[in-house]
């Protein structure tokens, strides 16, 4: 199969920090006194010249030297933690931004969907913004004409056709940025996360049709998500990206569970006068280290921390996140504080038992809020450590193929009483 992507020694650079101040004027006055010695006049409150020099010399990599090939036909998912590269990436092969060095060679047209609307012009309809779309990728007037009917009927948008996207809810904006991205005739489709924004309906119906347009239709799609259950239904193959470069690039299922197992192994880390948080990880009841268990079995999340002084000012809590980044509970050491508050100087580990069938099969997701007894808030480690729970079966009676519906996996129980 031909190459849809050849990306080489790709590298992109930011620079952080003020680099002009907006007027070449500006920029003349703020030199002019940099080369007698005196304060910059357009520090803020608080900067100093020090300060300012510095961050003009602070670059971040976001992309090191990427290298990787991608076949016309393939739907490959880019995973990776946040601030991995992953946007730097699409957006590069976008051409939203333009790499620092390296080369992107590749044929074919290129509709993506990086965020919410890109691409639309707010003032303009829904209509004007579909043959915009359509032109900038080349089409005639008339091939937009054919496929107009079905982007408005997967929009939902037909009496807001002729409305400026700029009154358009957030919810039907991204619809619409979808539905042109993958109906207008593109040979490769990029999607950032468009399915974080919309309701579960929605996230179902964008998963299919993209499945279409690579399975059915042979066209390469490239699919950024955090949410792992969504990649591994729509892509065959998946790159994981770990700051700024490419850790894995392969089959999906190996790319998932490479990205999980060197997830999981980062070390919690925060320490204070008081304690220090050593490390967030979980066990099955044979106290086995796991990443996954079926949701028939008990699972224990397990903190580690040292405490240094007695009577501690010290507090976390474990907030638990599924796959599309919603809060599902928080365990709270608030309930246990007059235990904690007689812990002893030393190491200590704090075990979280969650029970059978609570939650539904999925990834899931713990944020480590680390807080003072009076409950202010030292730090949130966010996103620390991740888990799946598989489907064990058993409570489906044998009967029901398809994934269980719904957050929790309540084992089905109902009573049957004759009523008179
Ligand atoms: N415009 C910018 N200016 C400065 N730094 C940036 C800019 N855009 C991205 N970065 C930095 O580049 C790195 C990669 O960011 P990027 O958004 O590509 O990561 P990501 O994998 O998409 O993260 P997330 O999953 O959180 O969206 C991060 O350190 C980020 O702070």
């Amino acid at each position: 199969m031909s190459v849809a992507i050849k990306v080489e020694n790709l590298s992109k650079a930011y620079q952080l920090g003020q680099i002009g101040t907006g007027t070449i004027s500006r920029d003349l006055e703020r030199w002019y006194a940099r080369i007698r010695g005196k304060e910059d006049p357009f520090l803020r409150i608080g900067e100093s010249n020090d300060q300012h020099s510095k961050s003009e010399s602070n670059v971040v990599w976001s992309l090191k030297d990427i290298n990787f090939e991608i076949k016309q036909g393939d739907a490959v998912g880019i995973i990776g933690r946040n601030g991995a590269g992953k946007s730097t990436l699409l957006k590069i092969l976008s051409k939203v931004t333009a790499p620092t060095t390296g080369k992107i060679s590749g044929k074919g047209r290129i509709a993506s969907l990086l965020e919410v609307g890109t691409g639309f012009h707010p003032e303009l309809s829904g209509r004007e913004n579909i043959f915009l779309n359509g032109a900038i990728l080349g089409m005639r007037k008339k091939e937009i004409q054919r496929k107009l009917e079905e982007i408005v009927d997967f929009a939902g948008i037909e009496r807001y056709l002729d409305t400026p996207v700029k009154r358009y809810s957030s919810g039907m904006y991204v619809r619409l940025a979808f539905a042109v991205a993958a109906h207008l005739e593109s040979e490769i489709l990029i999607v950032d996360e468009v399915l974080a924004v919309g309701d579960a309906e929605f996230q179902k119906k964008c998963l299919g049709k993209m499945g279409e347009v690579s399975k059915g239709e042979g066209r390469t799609v490239l699919f950024v998500s955090h949410n792992m259950a969504s990649i591994k239904q729509l892509c065959d193959k998946g790159i994981l990206l770990n700051n700024g470069i490419v850790q894995y690039s392969g089959k999906i299922s190996k790319i998932i569970s490479s990205y999980f197992i060197n997830y999981n192994k980062q070390e919690v880390f925060f320490e204070n006068d008081d304690f220090s948080a050593k490390k967030l990880y979980c066990t099955n009841a044979k106290n086995q280290t796991v990443n996954s268990v079926t949701n028939g079995s008990e699972l224990f999340i397990k903190v580690l921390l040292e405490v240094k002084v007695q009577n501690p000012n010290l507090g976390f809590c474990i907030a638990i996140y599924n796959g599309m980044k919603e809060l599902l509970t928080c365990i709270n050491t608030f309930h246990i504080h007059s235990e904690i508050a007689s812990l002893g100087t030393g190491k200590h580990e704090f075990v979280i038992p969650i029970p059978k069938y609570i939650f539904n099969e999925g990834e899931y997701f713990i944020n480590l809020h680390l807080n003072s007894s009076s409950g202010d808030l030292y730090y949130i480690i966010e996103n620390c450590y991740t888990f799946t729970i598989l489907d064990d079966d058993k409570r489906r009676g044998g009967i029901y193929r398809d994934s269980w519906p719904g957050q929790i996996s309540l084992v089905p129980n109902i009573n049957i009483n004759v009523v008179q």
